[in-house]
C-alpha cells in the first residue's frame, strides 16, 4: 500500500514526509494503522547518529497506538480491527529469555530488529521509489502504516483512548517499572531521580505509589520543576530561593517529587549534596538522562551497605560508566532496566487497564499535540521549555 511516513534519510537531517510503500505482512507479521505516536528521547538519540544500531534511511518511532489492518499467515493472537500498542521489546513466551522468569528481554526477533529488517526474509517492508527504508526498534511508528512481528504487538481494550495510551508504548511504563520491577522500592524508602523528563517523572510516580517517604528530583532545567507544579498545582508550593525547594504536603497528593535539586545551584558534586541531605545517601536512585557522569553520581549518592542505583537512560556509542570498585565492595548495587522490566504483550494491556481505572497517570505527561506533518517541530519542542511528551496525530 502507499502511505505517508517521516523518513530519516541521514543522521540529524530534518525528517521528510514522503509517500512510502508498505508491503503486506508476511508470516508472523502484523500491519498496523498507526493513529497516534509520541516522540521519546531515544528517537532523538538514534536520529543524532550516536546509536551504534542506528541505520539510515529509516523510519523512527516506538511509542504509539493503532489498529490492526491485516495479518500474515499463522498470526492468531490479533486480527484486523483490534486496537494495539506496538512493543519494541518483544515477548514470544517461548525463547530462553521469555522462559527464564528472570527478564523481560526476548530473543526471538531482537537480531533482526537491531539491523532494521524483518526476521522472515531479513528484508524491510518499507520502500520509497524502490529504495528500501530500514525499520527501527521493530516498530517504526512515524509511519501511517507499519509492519511489526506478531510477538511485538500488545492487544488492548477497544475503549482505551489511543491518543493517550500511545504513551504506554515506552516512557511511562519504563519509569514505573524501573521502580516496581527492577528496584522493587519498599515503603519508607528515600529515592533520588536524576532527569525529570517523562521517564524520570514516571519513576517519581512509581516511587510515590510504592510508598517512598522522600523523592528527590534532580534536573539542570528548573523549568522541569515548573512542569510538575503546573501539572499538579494543588501539590506544589515551591520556595524557589532555597537550594532545595520543598513541595508542600506532598504525601497527601498524587505525583511524588518531594524535593527538587538543581546541580547548577551547588558547588559540591551532586552526589555529595544528596548524601548530605539524606544522612548518608538514598536507598534507591534512578538515572533517567543517558549521561555517564550522572550515572556515576547516581550510584555514589546511594547509601553504603544497601543503596541500589538503576540505569534507565541510554548513553551514546563509545560512552562507558566508571566508579571506584570500593563503591560496590561497600554494598551499593548497580542495575539497569529495559522497558521497566515489563513483559510487553502480557503487561501493556494491564497497564492500559490501570490507566482506565485512573490508577496510573498518562494524560499529565502529554504537553503538546501536533500532526505527522509537524514532526520536525515536535523534535525541536523536545529541547524547549515545558515539553514532556508531544503526541502526533498521524491521519488528518
Ligand atoms: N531503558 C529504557 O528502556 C528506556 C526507555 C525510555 C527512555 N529511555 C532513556 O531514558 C532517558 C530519558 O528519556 P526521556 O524521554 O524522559 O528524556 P527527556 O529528554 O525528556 O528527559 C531528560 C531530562 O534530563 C534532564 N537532564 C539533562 N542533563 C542533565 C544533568 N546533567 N543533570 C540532571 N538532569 C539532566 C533534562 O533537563 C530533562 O529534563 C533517555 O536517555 C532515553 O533514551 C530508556
Ligand atoms: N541501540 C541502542 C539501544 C538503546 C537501548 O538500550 N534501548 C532500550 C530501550 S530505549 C526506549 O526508549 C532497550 O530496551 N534496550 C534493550 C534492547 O535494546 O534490547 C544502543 O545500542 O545504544
Ligand atoms: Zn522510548
Ligand atoms: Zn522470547
Amino acid at each position: 500500500m502507499a502511505t505517508q511516513a517521516a523518513i530519516a534519510w541521514e543522521a540529524n537531517k530534518p525528517l521528510s514526509i514522503e509517500d512510502v510503500q508498505v508491503a503486506p505482512p508476511q508470516a508472523g507479521e502484523v500491519r498496523i494503522q498507526i493513529l497516534f505516536t509520541a516522540l521519546c528521547h531515544t528517537d532523538a538519540y538514534t536520529w543524532s547518529g550516536k546509536d551504534p544500531e542506528g541505520l539510515f534511511p529509516c523510519i523512527l518511532g516506538h511509542e504509539a497506538a493503532g489498529i490492526v489492518e491485516s495479518v500474515g499467515k499463522g498470526v492468531t493472537e490479533v486480527k484486523p480491527g483490534d486496537h494495539v500498542i506496538p512493543c519494541y521489546q518483544a515477548e514470544c513466551r517461548e525463547c530462553k529469555f521469555c522462559k527464564s522468569g528472570k527478564t523481560n528481554l526476548c530473543g526471538k526477533v531482537r537480531a533482526a530488529t537491531g539491523v532494521g529488517v524483518m526476521m522472515t526474509d531479513r528484508k524491510s517492508r518499507f520502500s520509497v521509489n524502490g529504495t528500501p527504508i530500514y525499520h527501527f526498534m521493530g516498530t517504526s511508528t512515524f509511519s501511517q502504516y507499519t509492519v511489526v512481528h506478531d510477538v511485538s504487538v500488545a492487544k488492548i481494550d477497544l475503549n482505551a483512548p489511543l491518543e493517550k495510551v500511545c504513551l504506554l508504548g515506552c516512557g511511562v511504563p519504563t519509569g514505573l517499572g524501573a521502580v516496581w520491577n527492577t528496584a522493587k522500592v519498599e515503603p519508607g524508602s528515600i529515592v533520588a531521580v536524576f532527569g525529570l523528563g517523562t521517564v524520570g517523572l514516571a519513576v517519581a510516580e512509581g516511587a510515590k505509589s510504592a510508598g517512598a517517604s522522600r523523592i528527590i528530583g534532580v534536573d539542570i532545567d528548573s523549568n522541569k520543576f515548573d512542569i510538575v507544579e503546573r501539572a499538579f498545582p494543588s501539590v506544589f508550593l515551591l520556595t524557589s530561593d532555597k537550594d532545595v525547594c520543598l513541595a508542600d504536603n506532598v504525601s497527601a497528593k498524587n505525583f511524588g517529587v518531594t524535593e527538587f535539586v538543581n546541580p547548577k545551584d551547588h558547588d559540591k558534586p551532586i552526589q555529595q549534596v544528596i548524601v548530605d541531605l539524606t544522612d548518608g545517601g538514598v536507598d534507591y536512585s534512578f538515572e533517567c538522562i543517558g549521561n555517564v557522569s550522572v550515572m556515576r553520581a547516581a550510584l555514589e549518592c546511594c547509601h553504603k551497605g544497601w543503596g541500589t542505583s538503576v540505569i534507565v537512560g541510554v548513553a551514546a556509542s563509545g560512552q562507558e560508566i566508571s566508579t571506584r570498585p570500593f563503591q560496590l565492595v561497600t554494598g551499593r548495587v548497580w542495575k539497569g532496566t529495559a522497558f521497566g522490566g515489563f513483559k510487553s504483550r502480557s503487561q501493556v494491556p494491564w497497564l492500559v487497564e490501570k490507566y482506565m481505572k485512573k490508577e496510573i497517570k498518562v494524560d499529565e505527561y502529554i504537553t503538546h499535540n501536533l500532526t505527522l506533518a509537524e514532526i520536525n517541530k515536535a523534535f525541536d519542542l523536545m529541547h524547549e521549555r515545558g515539553c514532556l511528551r508531544c503526541v502526533l496525530k498521524m491521519h488528518t
